[in-house]
């Protein structure tokens, strides 16, 4: 198991426990630019990216809940509207959506519960302009029926499907995206990760 994550941010709690940890990167080309490199350099049976997440309204999330991607959607690669984002045409050759599912995900949902750590399985959505407009939150949790949205994590998939490598993506809420006031909950949120990836890595070998 490989463990990829955005920031030093997120690599600082989890250095002690012995995972063997690489920096990707902040946001969506640079992460995908270095897993595309580490990905085909070490080839590891299973990459785990791991990182914070924004929770849609409405999905009953809180700071510090876990989310695993059945998905990835790249929620920006649209035509931008003022009424919102709508799709580019389907004559383009596009793929905004990846799936995720497969036995490593379904191995890491059992092992999680079984450890008495709730998590909410469903896809996430990968922007470069993050949601600060609920609306905007909103249109796209509904139009992907997605749980959370990130910076990364449609990027990284991509270059685990082409380096043949199983990519989970686990992350954990660190904002809800229901009023442009929402505070961030970084600390909780990585002590959440931290927890959960503890237990993975126990686990999940
Ligand atoms: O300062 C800001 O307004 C700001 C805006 C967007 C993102 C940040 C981060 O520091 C992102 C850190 C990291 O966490 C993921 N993340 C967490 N919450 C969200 C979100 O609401 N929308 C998109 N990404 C989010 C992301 O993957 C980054 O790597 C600060």
């Amino acid at each position: 198991m490989l463990l990829l994550v955005p920031t030093e941010t997120e690599a600082s709690p989890l250095r002690e426990a012995g995972i063997p940890l690489e920096i990707v990167g902040f946001g969506p080309v640079e992460s995908a630019l270095r897993a595309a490199e580490i990905l085909s350099r070490q080839r590891p049976e299973l990459a785990v990216l791991a990182g914070l997440a924004g929770a849609y309204p409405e999905r009953g999330l809180a700071p510090g809940d876990l989310v695993v991607a059945t998905e990835e959607v790249f929620g920006d690669l649209a035509l931008c509207f003022p009424e919102g984002l709508r799709p580019l045409s389907r004559k383009l050759p596009q793929r905004e959506r990846l799936s995720l599912r497969g036995p490593w995900l379904e191995k890491a949902i059992t092992i999680l519960e079984k450890e008495g750590q709730e998590v909410e399985a469903g896809p996430l959505v990968t922007v470069c302009c993050a949601s600060r407009d609920v609306a905007r939150a909103r249109l796209l949790a509904l139009r992907h029926r997605a749980l959370a949205e990130n910076m990364e994590g449609f990027g990284v998939a991509l270059a685990a499907e082409r380096a043949g490598v199983p990519l989970l993506e686990l992350r954990a809420i660190s904002n809800l995206l229901e009023k442009p006031e929402d505070p961030w909950e970084i600390e909780k949120a990585l002590y959440a990760l931290k927890e959960a990836l503890l237990c993975l890595w126990r686990n999940l070998r």
